[in-house]
């Protein structure tokens, strides 16, 4: 294994809408560093296992899953991409369904350790941002930066409802804010690295910040 403890990083956690994946792409753009979406690992997981039709009450069969799912990243007009055992699984992965299943498979602790080495491994020079729920308190908890995203959960619904509109998918509102408020309840509450910020995280509550305010606010905590 080499040693990257010198390797900075970055930690981005949140809860569900706060904008993590939108302000972790920017700001790693803007840094020329690398970017680690470790959500779209538990959604990978959560969405091979449906394929493979196992239970989701069968912890042992998750875990191997963790184990044996081929995850790539890759880019295609810009656009990321997510390759699942061989198949672009994109736009499957960023249903509301994948994100409930990911949440479910994401509170068996089994499945946290499996892919713990794989996140690990994204850190590589010139530096990483790390998106997800515990990457400033279990996965980096040496992090030389680390925030903690919030807004409302009205207004993540919303932004989650004009992004899911924006891709021809049905939804509604209503429905958008029940699933992110369980979802929020049952990713803070779980036994094994809950959604809460690290202790040294710098909260920023972006209800009302448009996009660019909260990168140039982040960006502004990398500054020397
Ligand atoms: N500060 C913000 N203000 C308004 N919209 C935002 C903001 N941050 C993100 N968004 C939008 O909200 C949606 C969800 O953001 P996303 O980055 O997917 O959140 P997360 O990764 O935390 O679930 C996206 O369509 C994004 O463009
Ligand atoms: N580091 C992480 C990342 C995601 N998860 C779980 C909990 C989340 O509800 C799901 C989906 O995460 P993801 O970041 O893709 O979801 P959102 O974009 O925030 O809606 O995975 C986790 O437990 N730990």
């Amino acid at each position: 294994m080499p040693d990257t403890a010198a390797i900075p990083v970055l930690t981005i956690d949140g809860p569900s809408g706060s904008g993590k994946g939108t302000i972790s792409r920017a700001v790693a753009g803007r840094l020329g560093w690398h970017y680690l979406d470790s959500g779209a690992l538990y959604r990978a997981i959560g969405v091979a296992a449906g394929w493979a039709d196992l239970d989701l009450a069968d912890p042992a069969a998750l875990v191997r899953c963790a184990f044996d799912t081929e995850i790539g990243f890759r880019e295609a007009d810009g656009e990321p991409r997510v390759i699942v055992n061989g198949v672009d699984a994109t736009d499957e992965l960023r249903t509301e369904t994948a994100g409930a299943a990911a949440s479910a498979i994401a509170a068996i602790p089994e499945v946290r350790f499996a892919l713990k080495e794989r996140q690990r491994a994204f850190r590589r020079a010139p530096g990483l941002v790390a998106d997800g729920r515990d990457m400033g308190t279990v996965i980096f908890p040496d992090a030389g930066r680390k925030v903690f995203l919030t807004a409302s959960a009205e207004e993540r619904a919303e932004r989650r409802y004009k992004q899911l509109k924006d891709k021809g998918v049905s939804v509604t509102l209503d429905g958008l804010l029940r699933e992110i408020l369980a979802r929020d309840a049952r990713d803070a509450s779980r036994a094994v690295a809950p959604l809460r910020p690290a202790d040294d995280a710098v909260r920023i509550d972006t209800t009302g910040l448009g996009i660019e305010t909260v990168v140039d606010r982040v960006l502004a905590l990398m500054e020397p």
